[in-house]
Formats: C-alpha cells, sequence, structure tokens
C-alpha cells in the first residue's frame, strides 16, 4: 500500500462533480485489481495542507449510471492512496415530510433493495470467503463526529440536517412506483438514493471508515395528490445542495482528518482479520496477492 499522508477520502455524487473551493493539487490515475475508478481521483489541499482523494462516483460528466458504477475500483483506490476514511454525498429522496428539498441528512441504517447485479463484495470468484461485519453499516464515530459539524456550518443558511434515519437503496435507474415508495416508508426508511449499496459495504470490507452525507432534492413517489418524483425537480436543488455539500466538505475535513490521523475515529480498522473463514494454507498466491491491494492481512 503506498505511503501517503491522503488519510480522507471524498466521493461526490449527483450534481458534486468537483471540489472546486479546495486547491487543487494534482490528479492521479490509479489501475486496481478491479478495473479502474469512476474518474481519475484529484487530489487537493485544505487551508492547513492536509491531502484530500476525491472520485466522483457517476464520472467527471456524469456518464455512469448507479448499477455501473466500479465500486470496487472506487474504494480499492482510495484505499490504495491510504485513505482511512470516506466522507460521500449523496441526492437522495425523502420518504418523510419533515425531511424537506434541500435537507441534510446523515442515515445510520440502510435497506438494500438494490438487484444482485452490482459487484457488492472484493470476495468473490478467488476461492476465498470473507463474511464482513455489517450489522451497523456506516462508521458511528465517524457519523457522531460530523453531524454536529455539519449542522454548525449549516446553521445560517436555515438547512436542516437530520440523523439516526434509514436510506433505503434502490437498484433504478427508473424512480420508484408509488405502491413501491409507501412500502419503503411502512418498512421504516426515511430517504432514497441509488448509491449506498455496494460502497458501504466495500468499504466496510477494505476497513475505511465510512459516513454518506445525503442532500434531499424530492419526496419521491409516495405523496397523494403531488406528481411523482422526476429529474426535472431532482435537478432544480441539485446545484443549491451541492453548493452546500462544497461549504460543508471545506468546514469538516480538516478536523476529519486530525482526529483520523489521531486514530481516535477509528471503529473498523483490525475489523477484517478474522472476517475470513478460508484458511491461508488454502488461498491461490494469485488470489492473496490481489487481496493484498487493500488489506495487509492478504500480503
Ligand atoms: C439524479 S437522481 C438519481 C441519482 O441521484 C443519486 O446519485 P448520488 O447518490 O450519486 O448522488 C441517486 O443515488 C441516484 O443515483
Ligand atoms: N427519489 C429518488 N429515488 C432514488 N434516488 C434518488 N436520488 C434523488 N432522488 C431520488
Amino acid at each position: 500500500m503506498a505511503e501517503s499522508k491522503v488519510l480522507i477520502g471524498v466521493i461526490g455524487g449527483s450534481g458534486l462533480y468537483h471540489l472546486d473551493n479546495l486547491k487543487f493539487i494534482r490528479s492521479v490515475e490509479v489501475d486496481t485489481p478491479w478495473g479502474k475508478p469512476s474518474s481519475p481521483i484529484s487530489i487537493s489541499t485544505l487551508p492547513n495542507g492536509t491531502e484530500i482523494a476525491f472520485i466522483s462516483r457517476h464520472g467527471a460528466h456524469h456518464t455512469i449510471t448507479p448499477t455501473e458504477v466500479n465500486g470496487r475500483a472506487n474504494i480499492a483506490a482510495l484505499k490504495h492512496l491510504g485513505v482511512q476514511a470516506i466522507v460521500a454525498f449523496s441526492a437522495v429522496g425523502s420518504l418523510r415530510e419533515e425531511i424537506a428539498p434541500g435537507h441534510f441528512v446523515i442515515p445510520d441504517q440502510i435497506i438494500d433493495r438494490t438487484k444482485g447485479i452490482r459487484a457488492d463484495t472484493f470476495f468473490r470468484g478467488d476461492g476465498v470467503v470473507v463474511h464482513s461485519m455489517f450489522g451497523d453499516p456506516f462508521s458511528n464515530k465517524l457519523n457522531k463526529f460530523v453531524a454536529p459539524r455539519v449542522a454548525d456550518i449549516l446553521a445560517n443558511s436555515g438547512v436542516k440536517v437530520h440523523t439516526g434515519k434509514t436510506v433505503v437503496c434502490m437498484e433504478g435507474p427508473a424512480f420508484s412506483t408509488r405502491a413501491e415508495s409507501l412500502m419503503y416508508r411502512q418498512w421504516g426508511g426515511d430517504i432514497i438514493n441509488m448509491s449506498v449499496i455496494p460502497e458501504a459495504k466495500l468499504a466496510r470490507e477494505a476497513e475505511i471508515d465510512y459516513t454518506l452525507i445525503c442532500t434531499a432534492t424530492d419526496y419521491d413517489a409516495w405523496r397523494v395528490g403531488e406528481a411523482p418524483v422526476t429529474v426535472e425537480e431532482v435537478v432544480k436543488t441539485l446545484h443549491t445542495n451541492a453548493g452546500n455539500s462544497r461549504a460543508v466538505a471545506a468546514g469538516i475535513l480538516e478536523e476529519v482528518a486530525l482526529h483520523v490521523a489521531s486514530g481516535e475515529l477509528d471503529e473498523i480498522k483490525g475489523s477484517m482479520r478474522f472476517a475470513c473463514i478460508t484458511r491461508a494454507e488454502s488461498q491461490s498466491a494469485e488470489a492473496k496477492k490481489k487481496y493484498s491491494f487493500i488489506l495487509p492481512y492478504f500480503e
């Protein structure tokens, strides 16, 4: 793994294709055993010199569908650069009246409604069987650290920040039917996107602490008497939301990096040590080499 001072990765979603309020330093092309990331990784610095690695989830020009995002390459590339914590951003639909378009949400649970067509694990096809722990799919410590800071930054703009919510991840690309949207509410879903799975699972497998900062763009399809969500509606709020997300990134990342560097926010590191049920002597040399790209136990 690369010796690096890039401890923090940022994944930008719809509307957030660059962090142009940070100082751009260089662009890095990383090839991983799982292919190339969605975009070249741009390294920028914060005023104190902290380096941040940024990937645009759907590509710099939004050419990659949610289903086709190569989550494995994105996460592996960040880990290979030395990233220990990811702050990801996502545009979401709201399944609750109180979460209005423009509001921020930092969820702590996920309901997976993807259709099994995304590569959602690093460990498939190589004869190495690994079961990661995913009961708490986000890093609780990182969530707790980030939430009040995001709220502080947005306080003056009147943007509300919600925590303790559940995100439903659907396959897409079509939005939900009204019946599905109503069902997700009954299941306890609060917001909906098409991105958090497999990103959160892969971050866990790569032992990267992961938090998702969501920005609501619409009320999906559950509201009786209101038109269901369209891309036009989503795009209306994307610009404002992206501006707020950039302000949030610039405002929190220095502190996040300091606390990640001190080990204070560590929650996931070491969690994969005993997650592999296949004994080392039964693993092929090729598989070990491949996995050592993201995890030291395979070296
Ligand atoms: C453009 S609406 C649907 C699209 O927006 C969200 O993208 P991201 O999570 O990358 O911000 C959602 O997950 C869908 O992919
Ligand atoms: N209503 C919605 N459903 C799924 N993903 C979304 N991203 C933004 N709005 C969404």
